[in-house]
């Protein structure tokens, strides 16, 4: 490790998450002198309180689906969930990350620091006591839950404080229908849970296709989740140990007892602590203002990466390596590299799964391109049968002019894998053609493919 006393440093990076990370530890093999720091435990958000420990209580929560649609067609044994145990589980998955975080820092020399970075002057961090100085800076600070203006809003749980629940409540309202109420929601009723979702308009999960957001929603109702549409949260009190939500439902009154009311109403820039004033960065709601190379467009000492930059690339994992990656070249070589954002997969990891990767139907037809659009229920296809799926669609959107695969979108147990074939097709450029040509194992998801392309 550097020593304690050393202040400036060729790169100083704010933020110890994916983004942070990357850069810091890809730097300091190429010799440069680095400090990192973060007021929370180090490794960020994905691996300690987002995509990773979501994915185990997911992952248990996905078993019993499957249990269930198989039930009467040879399986005989009714599944339950045991919060706590899958808490403990989920719980070594994550309580190693800070330290070994550190240690790798420790181990690669990169001089790290626990508190909140600020800007004093265009080159200069302020944390705690200490003021450094930085040839390069790099703004990884992730995002955090956007301000809601409900009157009670601190009385309402994060997706943090989810992921950490100790006992689950019998009755548990989330606020907003994007991805985390999604998950979170059907983690929480496949747990038993009576659960409501609440969201402010008609169109939930409005980047998904609207078709199969329509047949996850109507799987989630048959789960037994609550959906309230086009309702406003007015007010949030406590009475005892549970939450009291007010709200208007289309006009009507709306009134639930909790035993948590979690935010899942989207994330903003993590900013606010930063003084960019101070620093010459400019930025607005979408985050650090950076041009393509990931450089602020305002301090060329400085640079933006993941979830705090203002740039095209959804706030998602994959895209904060994917910036970091830039930056690292720019900074190392002085060089152009802009991120390729081509082919974003997403996925709400529900059972079913829901994926999307390029166009929508309805940016397609704005595109003024000649499309066709192939949609399948797919609940009948011998895949999905065998596992007593009820759910199963997907919708291909096709350039009719050179065969090109302008987006794709996949509601069923399948869906991370197919997404990702289709990922791989379009960010390489293979036609409809090329990826029905492709030799997939029998009988798997990928033998389907050839069938969702068909150009005539
Ligand atoms: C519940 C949840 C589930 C998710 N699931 C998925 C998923 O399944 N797939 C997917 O692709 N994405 C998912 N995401 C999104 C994904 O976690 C983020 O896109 C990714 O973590 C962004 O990485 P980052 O490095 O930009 O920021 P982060 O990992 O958030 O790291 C930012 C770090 O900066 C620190 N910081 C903040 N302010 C300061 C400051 N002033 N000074 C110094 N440090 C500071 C923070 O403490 C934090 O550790 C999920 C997010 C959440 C919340
Ligand atoms: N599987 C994944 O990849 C995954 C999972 C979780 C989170 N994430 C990332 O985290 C980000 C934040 O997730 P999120 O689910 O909080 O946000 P989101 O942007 O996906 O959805 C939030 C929704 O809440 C609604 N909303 C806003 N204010 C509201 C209010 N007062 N009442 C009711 N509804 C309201 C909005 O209309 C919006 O559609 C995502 O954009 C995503 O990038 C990704």
């Amino acid at each position: 490790m550097t020593s304690s006393s050393q202040t400036h440093f060729d790169l100083i990076v704010l933020g110890t998450g994916s983004a942070g990370q990357s850069v810091a530890t890809s730097c300091r093999e190429k010799g440069w002198s680095v400090a990192i720091i973060d007021p929370l435990p180090f490794g960020g958000t994905c691996s300690q309180r987002g995509c990773d420990p979501k994915r185990v209580l997911a992952g248990a929560a996905e078993i019993i689906a499957r249990s269930r649609n198989l039930k009467g067609k040879g399986i005989v044994s009714e599944n339950a969930l045991d919060w706590s145990d899958l808490m403990a589980f989920k719980t070594t998955f994550v309580e190693d990350i800070p330290e070994s975080t550190e240690e790798k820092f420790k181990e690669a020399g990169i001089h790290y620091v626990h508190g909140t970075a600020s800007f004093t002057d265009t080159n200069k961090i302020q944390v705690g006591e200490q003021e450094l100085t930085g040839g390069k800076i790099l703004i990884a600070t992730g995002a955090k839950p956007a301000t809601l203006d409900i009157e009670g809003e601190e009385l309402l749980m994060n997706s943090a404080g989810f992921l950490d629940l100790e006992k689950l409540p019998e009755k548990i309202a989330f606020i907003g229908g994007g991805y985390i109420s999604f998950e979170f929601a059907h983690i929480a009723a496949e747990a038993g849970a009576e659960v409501h979702l609440i969201h402010n308009n008609d169109k939930p999960l409005k980047n998904f296709d609207p078709d199969l957001v329509e047949a996850l929603v109507d799987s989630m109702k048959k789960l037994g989740v609550n959906f309230h549409l086009n309702t406003k949260t007015e007010k949030i009190t406590q009475s005892g140990d549970l939450f009291v939500l007010e709200a208007k439902e289309e006009g009507k009154s709306l009134r639930l007892e909790v035993g948590a009311v979690i935010h899942g109403a989207g994330r903003v820039p993590n900013i606010d602590e930063l003084d960019l004033e101070k620093g010459g960065v400019e930025a607005d709601k979408k985050g650090v203002t950076v041009n393509e190379q990931m450089r602020s467009v305002s301090n060329p000492g400085v640079y933006a990466a993941g979830d705090v930059s203002g740039s095209p690339g959804l706030p998602l994992t994959p895209i904060a390596g994917l910036e970091a990656r830039a930056v690292t070249a720019n900074l190392l070589n002085e060089g152009n590299k802009t991120p390729n954002y081509t082919a974003t997969p997403s996925v709400v990891f529900t059972y079913p799964m829901l994926a999307s990767v390029g166009m929508t139907e309805a940016q397609a037809k704005d595109s003024g391109k000649d499309i066709k659009v192939n949609l399948f229920d797919m609940s009948g296809w011998y895949t999905y049968k065998r596992m007593g799926e009820k759910h199963s669609m997907a919708k291909v959107i096709l350039d009719k002019s050179d065969g090109s695969i302008l987006g794709a979108h996949v509601l069923n147990s399948n869906a991370e894998h197919l997404i990702n074939y289709f990922t791989i097709a379009m960010r390489h450029g293979l036609t409809a053609e090329q990826l029905g040509d492709t030799l997939f194992a029998y009988p798997s998801d990928g033998s389907d493919v050839q069938y969702l392309l068909e150009l005539e």
